[in-house]
């Protein structure tokens, strides 16, 4: 069996997010937690989406596992691999964005790459290279505040040709529109001129369409879900991928206790945990207590066992931009967010140890972390909740479990409540 579409992510939460919007797309589609193992069964798959945890490691790091994760899904039959970055193209000057393209491009063989973050479903789309959070550049939106990756540039070209050995040029909008021969003839002149990344733009999903359908014809592409939509359709159309009737379907109810849990310091869930206080017991993890040492999360699994007997819990780390920045400031950025994620990861264990089956988690490298502490390795696709994350039910690994795993900007105020609805 070869797969029609190979994905390596740089996150958990932003495979998930693609994961979904192949299957969305018609695609059959399985997410990876790692290279699988061998003996994953991949008969009836379209697509593997294989998440990393390269976002914010060391770029050589990054690269190295990305290539890894490729050479796998090309022995697998991928003729084309989708690596998919965030839709807000968080990264910083270091990478890791740039370095990996460039390593998957030369794998490949390809001159040049077509790039864009464009995902108008969540407001991201990109004009003249610059990418719109809403109405707003990336500069000004909620992203300048990242703890990890603060994002103070919109124009991407100016910011991928920061990361990328090579020159870095534009599909602009005006090409797009003209559809994918004109796309694809842009991309041959500006390799033809020594570019190898073009940053396309896209407004629609019909631009996305268009890229979708011109990003086949060569094997390698960069972005985010929209240009997974826009590959997903361009394989069905092509017959390349069978499209099935059948919804995403999350099995049998798996029962047990649920929780929630929040890394992110994003707008969207600081907005989610607040309402999340009128619906369910809330425990605000004290940043200083974890650096300390044990004792913050002994005493929030004592918190948690005392409640999720009766009904779902949420314990946050999360903060506003100006706490964010005084703790950063007194102990140091990656001190503090690898405290915090290995602090949520240990808590999401003992959680599991006391019989929590259905599990939320807001924040990418948040999910990361929770979800190497479990030991999860694979994930078949349920129902979306919002735009950009469905329910995933652990696939091979006995007793299952749900999990949503939600981008930190992604979804509404009532998202955990209406995440948990549908995790039965
Ligand atoms: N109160 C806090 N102060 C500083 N950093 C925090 C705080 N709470 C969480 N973090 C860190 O912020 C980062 C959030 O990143 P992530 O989980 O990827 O969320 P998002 O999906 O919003 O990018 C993590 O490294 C997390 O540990
Ligand atoms: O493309 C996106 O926006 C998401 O799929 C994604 O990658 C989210 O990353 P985090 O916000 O770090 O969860």
């Amino acid at each position: 069996m070869s797969l029609a579409l190979g994905s390596v992510a740089d996150d958990y939460t932003g495979a998930s997010d693609l994961a979904n919007t192949l299957t969305k797309g018609g695609l059959r589609t399985v997410q990876t937690i790692g290279i699988p193992a061998d003996d994953l069964d991949l008969a009836g798959i379209d697509a593997v989406v294989v998440a990393l945890k390269t976002r914010s490691i060391p770029v050589g790091e990054a690269v190295s596992r990305s290539r890894a994760a490729e050479a796998w899904l090309r022995g697998r039959g991928a003729a084309h691999v989708l690596f998919k970055i965030c839709s807000t193209f968080d990264s910083t000057d270091a990478g890791n964005i740039g370095p990996v393209m460039d390593a998957l491009r030369g794998e490949a063989g390809e001159a040049i790459a077509l790039v864009t973050p464009a995902f108008p479903e969540t407001g991201r789309t990109v004009y003249q290279g610059n990418l719109f959070v809403g109405a707003v550049p990336l500069n000004e939106s909620p992203l300048k505040d990242h703890p990890l990756n603060p994002m103070r540039d919109a124009n991407l070209v100016r910011v991928l040709a920061r990361q990328s050995a090579s020159p870095v040029g534009l599909v602009d909008f005006a090409t797009v529109v003209r559809g994918h021969e004109a796309v694809a003839k842009r991309l041959d002149a500006l390799a033809a001129e020594g570019v190898g990344a073009a940053i396309a733009d896209a407004v629609t999903e019909a631009d996305l369409e268009t890229l979708g359908r011109a990003a086949l014809a060569h094997r390698v592409s960069v972005g985010a879900s929209g240009l997974g939509l826009g590959l997903a359709r361009a394989l069905v159309a092509a017959g390349r991928a069978c499209a099935p009737d059948s919804a995403a379907d999350v099995g049998a109810p798996v029962g047990g206790l649920a929780a929630c849990l929040a890394g992110s310091c994003s707008q969207a869930t600081l907005g989610q945990i607040a309402a999340a206080e009128a619906v369910m017991p809330v425990r605000r993890l004290d940043p200083e207590r974890v650096l300390a040492g044990d004792a913050e999360i002994e005493a929030a699994l004592a918190w948690a066992g005392e409640r999720v007997g009766t009904g779902p819990i949420l314990i946050a780390s999360s903060a506003e931009p100006e706490t964010v920045r005084t703790l950063q400031a007194r102990y140091g950025g990656d001190r503090v967010g690898h405290a915090l994620e290995d602090a949520l990861a240990r808590i999401a264990e003992g959680l599991n140890a006391r019989g929590v089956r259905r599990l939320v988690v807001a924040g990418g490298e948040t999910s990361g972390a929770v979800v190497d502490r479990l030991g999860l390795r694979a994930f078949q696709l349920g129902p979306e909740i919002a735009a950009g994350v469905p329910v995933l039910r652990t696939l091979g690994q006995g007793d299952p479990m749900l999990l949503a795993l939600k981008s930190g900007n992604f979804g509404g105020r009532d998202f955990f409540a209406r995440a948990l609805d549908l995790m039965l």
